[in-house]
């Protein structure tokens, strides 16, 4: 038996639309992603578990986890009969890279269970595949980081789809899902088609000199850059609360705060405990919608999907 865990994720890092992610797992040890298990059986059979689990589409064939192991076995030529089980940790459309935990945790579950007949990179590719079928277009910057960990820039040219970016040690991610659903579908379909010329240097500026400051460990200056021009002007609309929690974020001292992928879940760049326990408890009494809510205090998962048993 095979069971891998694969870790939330912030999709676009605020400065890096599509191109930019990172993985996260919680201070307190606790697991926030999806497992998925994969066993020997004379047929395939999938069965789901996990808090979020009502939650999936009724049509088994519609679980992207099906979906995987159908297009798993296409890219190997050869049908392999499984009994697999995905835990459904992660709350869905929620801007924690719900989806892609799910996508990351059965194809690596599978080339596991299979004795790794995928590279990397042709499993990443698959992934990117699975997710823009899910989302409308593939994007990899939920499923980067959640596979490989870490702090993930997509590059998808010269054979190599993401590589990894130095992150900063103290820094804490305070992770806020308000219990609500946003569609990374239409999250997206709301985007302008175009941007004015200034937005796209202030783009590049922005990112460039963020991947610039995480090379040279310039944490405050990484920080000041993480602005979202693409995405977040157009978004805070489906976000109740966004706007106060931002300027909660500025008075209790995180260094910087954004939309979490597409969102509802916020994030909160913190470099000290304490401010990160003080925004948390913020955003616990103001942000959270309903008891599916949670706040969690996170740092980078450098780690990515693996072998839990
Ligand atoms: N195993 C799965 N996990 C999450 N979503 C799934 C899964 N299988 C199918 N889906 C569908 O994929 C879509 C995921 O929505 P999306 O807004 O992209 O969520 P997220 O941003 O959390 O990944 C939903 O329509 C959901 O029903
Ligand atoms: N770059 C994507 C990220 C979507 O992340 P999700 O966790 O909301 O699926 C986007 O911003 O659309």
């Amino acid at each position: 038996m095979v069971k891998i865990y694969a870790p939330a994720s912030i999709g676009n890092v605020s400065v890096g639309f599509d191109v930019l992610g990172a993985a996260v797992s919680p201070v307190d040890g606790s697991l926030l992603g999806d497992c998925v298990s994969v066993e020997a059986a004379s047929q395939f059979s999938l069965v789901n578990e996990g808090r979020f689990v009502s939650k999936l589409p009724h049509d088994p064939k519609e679980n992207i986890v099906y979906q995987c192991w159908e297009r798993f076995c296409e890219a190997i030529g050869k049908n392999v009969p499984v009994a697999m089980k995905l835990e459904k940790n992660m709350p869905i459309g929620s801007g924690l890279g719900s989806s892609a935990c799910s996508v990351v945790a059965a194809l690596v579950a599978m080339n596991e269970f299979c004795n790794k007949p995928l590279s990397e990179t042709e499993l990443l590719t698959l992934m990117g595949e699975m997710e823009g079928r899910i989302s409308g277009s593939v994007h990899y910057d939920n499923v980067a980081p959640c596979f490989l960990g870490g702090l993930q820039l997509m590059l998808e040219e010269n054979g190599i789809i993401s590589q990894g970016v130095p992150g900063f040690d103290d820094w804490l991610w305070v992770m806020a899902y308000p219990g609500i659903k946003v569609s990374t579908a239409e999250a997206r379909a709301i985007l302008p088609a175009q941007y004015r010329k200034e937005e796209c240097i202030a783009h590049g500026r922005n990112l460039a000199g963020f991947i610039h400051a995480c090379h040279t460990q310039q944490p405050l200056l990484a920080a000041k850059l993480m602005r979202d021009v693409i995405a977040e002007p157009y978004r805070t609309k489906l976000l109740p609360g966004f706007a106060d929690a931002r300027k909660a974020a500025q008075d209790i001292g995180a260094l910087a705060c954004g939309i979490s992928g597409s969102g509802p879940t916020l994030f909160a760049v913190c470099d000290k405990g304490e401010t990160a326990q003080r925004m948390a408890d913020w955003l616990s009494q103001h942000y959270l919608q309903n008891d599916e809510g949670f706040v969690h205090i996170c740092r980078l998962d450098t780690a990515g999907a693996r072998k839990l048993g």
